[in-house]
């Protein structure tokens, strides 16, 4: 089962990035407040991959994010989900792909708290006039682990509960790519794992792609690679990584840092 969704998935869209961005640049304010948040980023995010981006604090990874994910605009360069180019979309078409061809999962679960699990998973969906595919939809309840927790509203489940019914929101539209920016970040160790396990396995037993921000070496590791910002550039990037190769790197790239 799980190969034949990734090789319907991977025929569907013969290039292979699902994202990529061609010298991203995105600069806030003027003057004395003018930052550079991305200098000239050039990066593809591979369809079927789960890749993780790291960096310090400010590197700029959740304004990478915002801009290929079209809820920042861009001040230079080109950003395509996958064939889709952003730059070119007034806000209507780029509010018609982020519900089209985008899932996203953010630190805050963003639940509605009215709704139950399955209304919440189906939101997105329902908004857009779109049928969930059913096959899809249990299938992806399964993976996240929610069977019995369907009719539970937010309140009623635990963090890692409501962050799994939020991936579950975000893959229900069966998207081109998810952005996930900290998601393991209000979790407790076990849940983060549970969470990042399930967004791994959406990958690999799915044939979905998936891109997260994180600061955790350990969240980094369920990825099947990683890119290192500094001030708005990608540095580095390491596949197959491990949390003790994601330290080294990361001690590494401290080190070799224009402070030092
Ligand atoms: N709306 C904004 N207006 C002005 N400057 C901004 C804005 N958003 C981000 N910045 C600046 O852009 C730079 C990159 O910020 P960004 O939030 O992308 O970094 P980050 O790597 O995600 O940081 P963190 O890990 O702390 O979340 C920072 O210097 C930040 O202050």
């Amino acid at each position: 089962m799980s190969h034949s969704t990734t090789r319907t998935t991977r025929l569907r869209a013969p290039s292979g990035a699902a994202a990529r961005a061609t010298g991203l640049t995105k600069v806030y304010g003027e003057g004395d407040t003018r930052v550079v948040a991305l200098d000239s980023v050039c990066v593809e995010f591979g369809r079927g991959r789960f890749t993780a981006i790291m960096g310090p604090s400010g590197s700029g990874k959740s304004t990478l994010m915002h801009c290929m994910a079209g809820l920042d605009s861009l001040s230079g360069g080109s950003a395509h989900v996958g064939d889709t180019e952003l730059s070119g979309l007034d806000d209507r078409r780029l509010t018609q792909l982020r519900r089209e061809k985008i899932g996203f999962v953010f630190q805050a679960f963003n639940l509605l708290p009215t709704l139950n699990a399955m209304e919440n998973i189906t939101l997105p969906m329902d908004v857009a006039g779109r049928k969930p595919d059913r096959q899809w939809l249990d299938l992806i309840v399964r993976t996240v682990g929610l069977s019995g927790r369907l009719q539970h509203r937010p309140s009623q489940l635990s963090g890692g509960q409501q962050q799994r019914v939020a991936v579950a929101r975000a893959l229900a539209g069966r998207p081109e790519i998810i952005f996930a920016d900290e998601p393991t970040g209000n979790l407790d160790s076990r849940s983060g794992a549970e969470v990042l396990g399930f967004l791994q396995e959406s990958v690999r037993g799915l044939g979905q792609t998936v891109v997260m921000v994180t600061h955790d070496p350990v969240a980094a590791s369920y990825a099947d690679r990683v890119v290192f910002l500094a001030d708005g550039q990608i540095t580095d990037e390491l596949a197959a990584p491990t949390a003790e190769s994601v330290l080294d790197r990361m001690r590494l790239l401290d080190t070799s840092g224009p402070a030092n």
